[in-house]
């Protein structure tokens, strides 16, 4: 049988993976995939650079369009970014009856919703493994692996640039702004990092994830998002003393009538596997009912790592293309109809531990006003640490980690404790999660 046509849009980072590793392994994928698998046209604004890495085995094009409107072309692999270009090409090359693998996370967590529809109209397949957490599985083991489930949670470090800067910042005391540069030279940071440090690129992975651990629509507008760059280095070191580590993470939670989804800083215990995955590792762990907890492991970001899942969805697709759209696994992992409009719980209903770090006067009854103004809130003290301020003398840094609560009822909590006149600065609020 003739090896299945591919056609490439964008061949920078993970394009120019995708194209070697599929020229090295091409024996080895075509005994999988049962068929070879051959890229034939590549697109790149830059077509002379596009023509150094691919030499005479594929045609090279500056307009994305000549190779979605080219009927030779079974699957179009989107790997250009952004959400303006790539929908309108996603959408076109599903018009026109041709598959799509994607590595495009921003484009699934905004237009996720039209574009499976689409691609069911059409009979088509849309794949995203190297969407979420580049080359580990975890879209395969959420939608294959754990169907037995019910799916409680999900929390991962799914950014790797941000990773890498805190595993930086705290091994090697670094600056975030050399951090940052360094991970944009290793390949690691989006086209604007100002997705990776707000944490929008790991809200759009969690988004994502949500959608199909509890069989609802990808819905990114109503994620909690927070990023690191507010993130100080005196935090990182009281949560160690404490037996943490701070990490950004993307989390979706069961959560009574609705579903937590939200990214932010937050306190692991040191001890768990998860909060030892340093640099631009990746991890996520999901908690199913019956399985328990598992934990998926590995690298999220870089040229072969993220190419690695864009050629398992190629060679999905190469199996499956003609079978009956019926028999495939759902793009969301339940069937169309069967998504359900559970709510994203607003960040108020959110319920977690907190981290809470104070500046106070270092006077008699400053603590007990405190602990007092939780207990008024019903919000319960886990520890609490007091150490001398590097703000200066007859200042304390009084440190407190809560139990469990509200978070709503934690912003009135701290409403009222910033307005005492014993509270120096801005409260620093950092949350917690012990994930077990
Ligand atoms: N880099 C990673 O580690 C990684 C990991 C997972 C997912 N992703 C996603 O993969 C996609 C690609 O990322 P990348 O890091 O390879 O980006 P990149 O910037 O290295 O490559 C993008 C390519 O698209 C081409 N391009 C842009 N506009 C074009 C146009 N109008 N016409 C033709 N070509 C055009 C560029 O010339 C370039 O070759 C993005 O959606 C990104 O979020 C990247
Ligand atoms: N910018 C992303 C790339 C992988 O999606 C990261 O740092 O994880
Ligand atoms: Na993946």
């Amino acid at each position: 049988m003739n090896p299945i046509q591919v056609g490439l849009l964008g061949i920078g980072t993970v394009g120019s993976g995708t194209f070697e590793v599929l020229r090295r392994n091409q024996e080895e994928i075509r005994r999988r995939a049962g068929r070879g698998i051959q890229i034939v046209a590549v697109s790149r604004r830059d077509t002379a650079a596009a023509q150094r890495i691919v030499g005479d085995a594929a045609t090279v094009h500056a307009d994305p369009f000549e190779i979605v409107r080219n009927p030779a072309i079974d699957i179009v692999v989107e790997l250009i970014g952004g959400t303006t270009l790539a929908r309108e090409l996603v959408l076109e090359a599903i018009q026109r009856g041709k598959h799509v693998v994607t590595a495009n996370k921003a484009l699934l967590a905004v237009h996720g919703s039209e574009i499976f529809a689409a691609a069911r109209a059409q009979g088509v397949i849309v794949a995203f493994e190297a969407a979420v957490a580049g080359g580990i599985p975890i879209i395969k083991a959420l939608r294959e692996g754990l169907s037995a489930n019910r799916i409680e949670w999900v929390a991962g470090i799914i950014n790797g640039t941000t990773n890498f800067i805190l595993s930086e910042m705290r091994s090697k005391g670094l600056d975030f702004g050399v951090v940052l540069q360094e991970a944009q030279r290793l390949g690691y940071a989006e086209a604007d990092p100002t997705f990776d440090i707000e944490g929008v690129d790991a809200a759009h992975k969690a988004t994502i994830m949500s959608a199909i651990a509890f069989g609802v629509p990808v819905q990114f507008d109503k994620a909690h998002v927070e990023g690191i760059t507010a993130l100080q280095a005196v935090d990182i070191r009281y949560a160690e003393q404490l037996g943490y580590r701070i990490k950004l993470l993307g989390i979706t939670k069961r959560r009574g009538h609705g579903i937590e989804l939200r990214v932010h800083p937050t306190l692991i215990p040191a001890t768990r596997l998860i909060a030892n995955v340093e640099g631009a590792m990746n991890a996520v762990v999901v908690h199913g009912d019956a399985v328990g907890s598992t934990l998926y492991y590995g690298k999220g970001a870089g040229s072969e790592p993220t190419a690695s899942a864009v050629i398992a969805d190629l060679v999905d697709v190469t199996r499956l293309h003609t079978a009956d759209p019926e028999q495939r696994v759902p793009h969301l992992a339940f069937q169309p109809g069967e998504l359900h409009d559970t709510p994203v719980l607003p960040i108020s209903e959110v319920v977690t531990a907190f981290y809470l770090r104070l500046v106070v006067a270092d006077k008699a009854g400053v603590l007990a006003r405190i602990t007092g103004i939780l207990a008024e809130h019903d919000i319960s003290i886990d520890a609490v640490l007091q150490r001398e301020s590097a703000e200066g003398e007859k200042q304390t840094d009084l440190i407190i980690l809560t139990h469990n609560t509200v978070e709503g009822r934690m912003s009135a909590a701290l409403a009222q404790m910033q307005a005492l006149p014993t509270v120096l600065a801005p409260i620093v609020k950092i949350r917690k999660e012990e994930l077990n």
